[in-house]
């Protein structure tokens, strides 16, 4: 069977990616951080930049240096648990060769039983520490890291899994499945003795950089955006897009389907009929009629990707064989 690339032919042409309004839920919030974070700044030895692993070279906004007058040298991708890690050779060539990253560590801050923390970033933190000039703060005996990134890529799981190794104290840093959680106000937190290393503990937020609407997919797909800005019918109408033209099809199996399909109604049907959210409602002529509920079947859809349980991506795989090639 041919698989089509609906997601294209319906949208393409007309859909405009409604980035104004999807990021202007944030100024508030990114407004007062970004304050914060620049008053922080005299005091920031060294910025640390969290992105996700899925999009390893879409939506960074590379107005960090201008922003923060600090280059930010060490990229961590987290949620390595959920990306193609056969890539990550060459994403890490790229993002050196073309983005300017001078450093970058795959992390995993979800389930650091993993210790990707402990045994991936720490030893590369003291190492670039070591090396790093400290401007106005030479002499002195302690690190501050200021940690920044776009919405919900777990710079506070980040901080939290740091606290956690150093001290053993739980979570204190609000994490949260959507976009836009943390906000508190700053505070500096140990996470290593030797060297001495503190981190704030309120995470700058950046403005994602929307490009053109697969990189917005992409990010609202990760969930970098809200949700109900984009719409969830769109952005798993790109996923399921995005997973048919690249030859993805195990969410047929996970979703009971008999074959993959483009058709996103159709698909979106189906899941809300086995997760069993269709509306029954009486038409005017008294019958009963049953309408699924796309936007819960769309959120379930979403769900699954999130976790991991429709397979994990690169999402910009085809840029990294681009290049490569
Ligand atoms: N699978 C997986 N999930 C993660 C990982 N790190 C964080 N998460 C999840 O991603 C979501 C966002 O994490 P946060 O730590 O709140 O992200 P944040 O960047 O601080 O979010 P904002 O406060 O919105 O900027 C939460 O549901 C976390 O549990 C990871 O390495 N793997």
């Amino acid at each position: 069977m041919k698989i089509t690339a609906s997601f294209l032919q319906h949208f393409r042409k007309e859909f405009i990616f409604p980035s104004k309004d999807v990021t202007h839920f944030f100024p508030q919030h990114m407004a007062k951080g970004l304050n914060k974070m620049q008053r922080t700044l005299a005091t920031v030895d060294y910025v640390i930049e969290v992105h996700d692993a899925r999009i390893p070279l879409s939506g960074r906004n590379r107005q960090f240096k201008e922003t923060l007058a600090v280059r930010p040298h060490l990229l961590i991708l987290n949620k390595m648990d959920l990306t193609d890690l056969k890539y990550k050779r060459n994403v890490i060539q790229r993002l050196k060769a073309n983005q300017g990253v001078q450093e970058v560590v795959y992390t995993n801050c979800k389930q650091e039983k993993s210790g990707t923390v402990k045994t991936l970033l720490i030893p590369k933190l003291t190492e670039v520490l070591m090396g790093t000039a400290r401007f106005h703060r030479e002499g002195l005996d302690h690190y501050n890291i200021l940690i920044i990134g776009l919405p919900n890529v777990g710079k506070s799981s980040l901080i939290n899994a740091m606290r956690h190794l150093h001290s053993g104290k739980g979570k204190a840093t609000p994490v949260g499945p959507h976009a836009g959680v943390t906000r508190s106000v700053l505070e500096k937190i140990k996470v290593s003795h030797s060297p001495l290393i503190y981190v704030y503990d309120t995470p700058g937020i950046m403005m994602p950089n929307i490009e053109d609407m697969d990189v917005g997919m992409k990010l609202a797909l990760c969930g970098t955006l809200t949700d109900h800005l984009v719409g969830y019918d769109m952005i798993v109408d790109y996923l399921l897009f995005w997973l048919n033209s690249h030859g993805y099809f195990k969410y047929v199996k996970y979703f009971n389907l008999s074959q993959p399909t483009d058709d996103i109604f159709q698909f979106l049907s189906n899941v809300a009929k086995l997760y069993n959210v269709v509306e029954k409602r009486k038409s005017p002529s008294g019958e009963y009629v049953y309408k699924p509920n796309f936007d819960l079947a769309a959120k379930y859809v979403l769900r699954a990707f999130r976790e991991g349980q429709l397979g994990c991506y690169n999402l910009d795989e085809d840029i990294v064989q681009s290049v490569t090639n």
